[in-house]
């Protein structure tokens, strides 16, 4: 059996070409592009790298970004200032605040502090709880850029048992909601389940987003099931042991080009949706 290979970074490519016309269009009609505003706080050279992703990325479908890098130092009261000077600025559409936030700051706090019209990146209680219960709101920019992989290559998701492995604010746990919600059954286990590998060999559909390089056996995982892998850790391995799977799975996401490029389309999509109810 020959895999299908969920290209992120191809349908993400795909995507962006339609982007590039609406922005285009809305600033014919404007004269005005939306705006990204990126926060990053520390200087961790990975969280650097995908946030300047995030900006090439606005820079490509033609919106404008403006990067905000804060000290290490920073205390939570100041980034709460400057995330409700960004929810007050017209000229911004929306807001991203880079996860992980240095120790001392309150990050839930903050994240919480950006206006739900401005929240793109699916971060807040509000979004999280709208969209749980089917309400508009932008999705957490990583399981809902995995929605869109899915959809994308019509994997259907109806009553089939998908197992997340990993329950983080902005990514396991929303994923099982967006799971749930496409008439998935869902089981959501995490670095202390007990007897995981019974979970997973359920799994018509496996989602790995625990943050441990290869933590999921490829074993584990049945004939003919459906593999993404939200993990990127040196190397270019993921959550899931891939290699040995490839060749008996329905199809899967490779890592890097798969989930990766997806979230930051997510992003710039939901900027752009933003952009378009603010300025019209
Ligand atoms: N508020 C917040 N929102 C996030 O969405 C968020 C975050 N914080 N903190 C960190 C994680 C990580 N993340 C990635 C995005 C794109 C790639 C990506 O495009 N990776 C490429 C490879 C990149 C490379 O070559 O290094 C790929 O998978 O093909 C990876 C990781 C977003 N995150």
């Amino acid at each position: 059996m020959t895999a299908l290979v969920l290209d992120g970074k191809l349908c993400a490519k795909e995507t962006e070409n339609r982007l590039q016309a609406q922005v285009a269009e809305l600033k014919e009609r404007t004269g005005r592009t939306p705006i990204l505003a990126t926060i990053l706080v520390g200087a961790d050279p990975a969280s650097a790298t995908y946030v300047k992703m995030k900006g090439n990325a606005c820079r490509r479908v033609g919106m404008d970004s403006m990067a905000i890098e804060l000290p290490e130092t920073t205390t939570t009261e100041q980034l709460l200032a400057k995330i409700n000077e960004l929810n007050n600025n017209p000229d911004v559409h929306g807001i991203l605040l880079q996860h992980p936030v240095p120790a001392q700051v309150d990050e839930r706090l903050c994240f919480d502090a950006i206006a739900a019209h401005k929240d793109v990146d699916g971060v807040t209680c509000l979004g999280f709880g709208r969209m749980a219960m089917k309400e508009p709101a932008y999705g957490a920019a990583t399981p809902a850029g995995i929605m869109r992989l899915l959809e994308a290559y019509d994997v259907n998701l109806e009553g089939k048992h998908v197992v997340v492995v990993g329950r983080s604010p902005i990514l396991g746990k929303p994923m099982a909601m967006m799971m749930l919600n496409a008439n998935a059954t869902v089981t959501i286990c995490h670095s202390r389940t007990q007897n995981l590998s019974e979970f997973v060999k359920q799994a018509d559909v496996i989602v790995g987003a625990v943050g441990k390089p290869e933590f999921i056996k490829a074993e584990w995982i049945k004939d003919g099931a459906v593999v993404v892998d939200a993990g990127y850790h040196p190397g270019g391995v993921g959550d899931i042991e891939l290699s040995p799977l490839v060749n008996r799975v329905t199809a899967y996401t490779p890592v890097p080009g798969g989930v990766g490029p997806m979230t930051i389309n997510t992003l710039i999509l939901q900027t752009l949706e933003s952009g378009l109810k603010q300025l019209g």
